[in-house]
């Protein structure tokens, strides 16, 4: 949407032009803004009263090199971890949604397209399909109990959701098997009731269950504290629907005639060897991909089994591409991106934004720049209206070229139970949740 969790109006219709060479980057001036941010949270007395009663890295604490890199808090006995769920205000309940039931879908798809994430002004709200719920809360080795819903003791009615998944994360040269907790929700007419830290004691506990300290998760809210912020950047590819919605303006001394010419794309890739991703390709793709992400600090640590599971092009949910060298048909180079529309509210002529999220992409062959220009001609061909992508891995090199303009919302990424030193560049992340 407009564009990351929580985050707000339009981007720029007319791409930034390239900084000079003195100007601070886009992430350096990330850093910054999330500096200021917390001094000013900090001067104001700003509490959180949750957060400082958890094992996560403190404003008070940023700069303190002295505190060591990794686990805040030792794992505990499982013994000692709480066997009973918390306590709920009396009218709610507890349960474990079941995604393999097409009817939980539908609630938990209901609950999310009316009360999940919307930019600031209220225009777009993520609306996230069953299916790729279900293929984002079922990969390999998942946990039922850790989806988990609150209901309405009487009506029935699901009124809040939190969902946390398997995944073994590298930090540096340390793999940590962590949870990646997502799509927290609570209903509209339930905010500000303290619900959330419950939620989030209570996926905690579940994941405690299986032995698993540590988590990873993304908020478009400052917390404490972020191991990086990251930046947006939305690619016009349906330009004047996109401005007809108010996701973007038209620019200064642009006609839409101009604008239209400016993100026109060709009707076929340049890359020979360009295609889809099959399943004959897990293996190469592991390889490949494994290799890459090596590079970065934080990054997943992928088998082929996960994939099979999270790159493995499934409709309408996830596209992939590999690069088959047509003379050697080794795999050289893959890109791929996810589909997460938005719904527009309160818009007479259209009621979806159909938005591609850059995912995993790795060159080795084919410049990053040429691969992504074919990831855009073939998400304008299946009529996606706008391709977003954050400024992690090696994503700054493409953006300004291939015509991203930034968008003004920003996610933070954080690690619970894991402590790092610095705060990190968008660059030095290798991780994309969903
Ligand atoms: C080892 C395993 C560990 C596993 C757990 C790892 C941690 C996982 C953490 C969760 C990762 C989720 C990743 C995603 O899904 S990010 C997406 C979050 N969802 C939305 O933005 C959807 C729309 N909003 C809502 O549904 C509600 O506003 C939510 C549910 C977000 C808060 O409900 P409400 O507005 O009614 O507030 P409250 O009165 O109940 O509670 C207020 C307290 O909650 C803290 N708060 C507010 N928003 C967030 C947030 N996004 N992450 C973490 N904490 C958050 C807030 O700072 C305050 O604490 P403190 O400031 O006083 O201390």
């Amino acid at each position: 949407m407009v564009d990351s969790n929580a985050s707000s109006g339009a981007p720029e219709e007319t791409p930034n032009p390239s900084p000079d060479g003195n100007a601070p980057s886009d992430s350096d001036l990330a850093l910054d803004n999330l500096a200021r941010k917390v001094q000013e949270s900090l001067a104001l007395g700003k509490r959180h009263k949750f957060w400082e009663s958890q094992p996560v890295g403190q404003f008070k604490d940023i700069g303190d090199t002295s505190l060591p890199e990794g686990p805040i808090e030792a794992p505990t006995p499982l013994s000692e971890v709480k066997q009973e769920p918390y306590n709920l205000p009396n009218p709610y309940e507890w349960i474990t949604c079941d995604m393999d039931s097409e009817e939980m879908c539908i609630e938990v798809y209901t609950l999310l397209t009316n009360n999940y994430v919307e930019d600031d002004e209220n225009m777009f709200r993520f609306n996230y399909s069953k299916e790729f719920l279900q293929w984002a809360l079922r990969p390999p080795g998942y946990f039922k109990s850790w989806h988990i819903g609150v209901r309405v003791k009487n009506s029935k009615k699901l009124v809040a959701f939190i969902t946390g998944i398997p995944a073994r994360i590298r930090v540096r040269d340390e793999i940590v098997n962590m949870a990646e907790i997502n799509f927290l929700c609570v209903h509209k007419k339930l905010r500000s009731k303290r619900l959330a830290p419950v939620m989030i004691k209570e996926v905690t506990r579940r994941v405690h269950l299986e032995h698993i300290w540590q988590a990873a998760y993304t908020a478009g809210i400052v917390l404490p504290t972020p191991i990086s912020t990251c930046q947006y950047w939305h690619r016009s590819l349906n330009p004047k629907k996109l401005i007809d919605v108010g996701f973007s303006r038209l620019g200064a001394r642009m006609t839409m005639s101009r604008t239209i010419k400016l993100y026109k794309l060709p009707d076929t890739t340049a890359t020979p060897g360009f295609r889809k991703m099959e399943l004959h390709d897990v293996p190469a793709v592991t390889r490949t991909i494994r290799k890459y992400l090596s590079q970065f600090i934080v990054a997943p640590d992928f088998d082929d089994n996960d994939v099979e599971h999270w790159l493995l092009p499934k409709e309408n949910v996830v596209d992939s591409y590999v690069v088959e060298c047509p003379e050697t048909h080794e795999i050289t180079d893959f890109c791929s991106f996810y589909t997460l529309p938005s719904s527009i509210l309160g818009n007479q002529s259209y009621s979806t934004l159909k938005a591609a999220y850059s995912y995993y992409n790795v060159s080795t062959k084919t410049p990053l720049l040429q691969l992504m220009n074919d990831a855009l001609i073939v998400a304008k061909r299946k009529d996606y209206d706008v391709f977003n992508a954050l400024d992690v891995m090696h994503n700054g090199s493409f953006l300004k070229e291939l015509k991203f303009g930034p968008g003004d919302g920003k996610l933070h990424y954080y690690l619970y139970n894991y402590r790092i030193k610095q705060t990190l560049k968008a660059s030095e992340l290798g991780l994309v949740l969903l």
